[in-house]
């Protein structure tokens, strides 16, 4: 379930802006998607050109991405911490809130984005919003797929299971299980929806990144919109 209302070029002055934040010795976590995919192409022509940097990949496609720019890679487990995540965004709110998850891989996004000093999202004009209104990407346990569906329901929400485009068969995430994408509506109250939904036994993790954005560059036709958390 990919949106992608931007342009390239939109995504890639956000991309290749924010790798520009990245010092010698960060260790960065490299994130997921179109425009993610920018930066770390920026910071494999970084490392070409002599900075010294580990990335920490958040899906099967960073890491091969970054494998194949010549980024060093370590796991999050063979680093102290996290200097900067960079990682898209599917939408985000004026209170820099924002829905992840439209290319499944909002779980481990989330481990990494969240143990990073500073997490930078980088978007497109098309993923900025006054409030959060996507369908919510939400990782289940296979086993518990059918009770996670009743519990979605009963939060108010609208589950679907997302199918696989080239497959027959639900989509499969980088970590085995399956997804639902729960369409709740306008989301007046992210922080408690996300409480609930974390609350949900089978819930491996949703796509509600609540309190983790620091800094959202937004590249536009000619240049880049930087927010920051107040
Ligand atoms: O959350 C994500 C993957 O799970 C992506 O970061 C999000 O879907 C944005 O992707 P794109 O930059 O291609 O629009």
């Amino acid at each position: 379930m990919k949106t992608t209302g931007g342009t390239d070029d939109q995504k890639r002055r956000a991309g290749e802006r924010a790798a520009e934040l990245v010092s010698d010795g960060d260790v960065v976590g490299l994130g997921t998607g179109s425009t993610a995919a920018h930066a770390i192409r920026a910071l494999g022509q970084a490392v070409d050109d002599g900075l010294d940097l580990r990335g920490v990949p958040t899906s099967f496609d960073s890491r091969a991405l970054a494998r194949e720019a010549g980024i060093p890679l370590r796991s999050l487990d063979e680093v102290d911490g996290v200097d900067l995540a960079i990682d898209g965004a599917d939408q985000v709110d004026e209170d820099l809130q924002a829905i992840k998850g439209g290319g499944a891989a909002h779980a481990r996004e989330k481990v990494v984005d969240a143990a990073a000093d500073r997490f930078v999202v980088v978007a497109d004009p098309s993923k900025v919003t006054e409030a959060l209104s996507r369908p919510v990407p939400v990782e289940v346990l296979p086993d518990a797929h059918a009770a996670v569906e009743r519990d979605l329901t009963d939060l108010g929400g609208e589950p679907t299971l997302r199918r696989a485009e080239r497959k027959d068969g639900p989509v499969v995430t980088d970590n085995g299980n399956l997804l639902f994408d729960c369409d709740f509506g306008v989301v007046d109250d992210p922080a408690s929806l996300a409480t609930g939904l974390s609350g949900l036994p089978g819930v491996v993790e949703h796509g509600l990144f609540v309190g983790l954005v620091d800094t959202v560059y937004v590249g536009t036709d000619d240049d880049v919109e930087v927010r920051r958390r107040e």
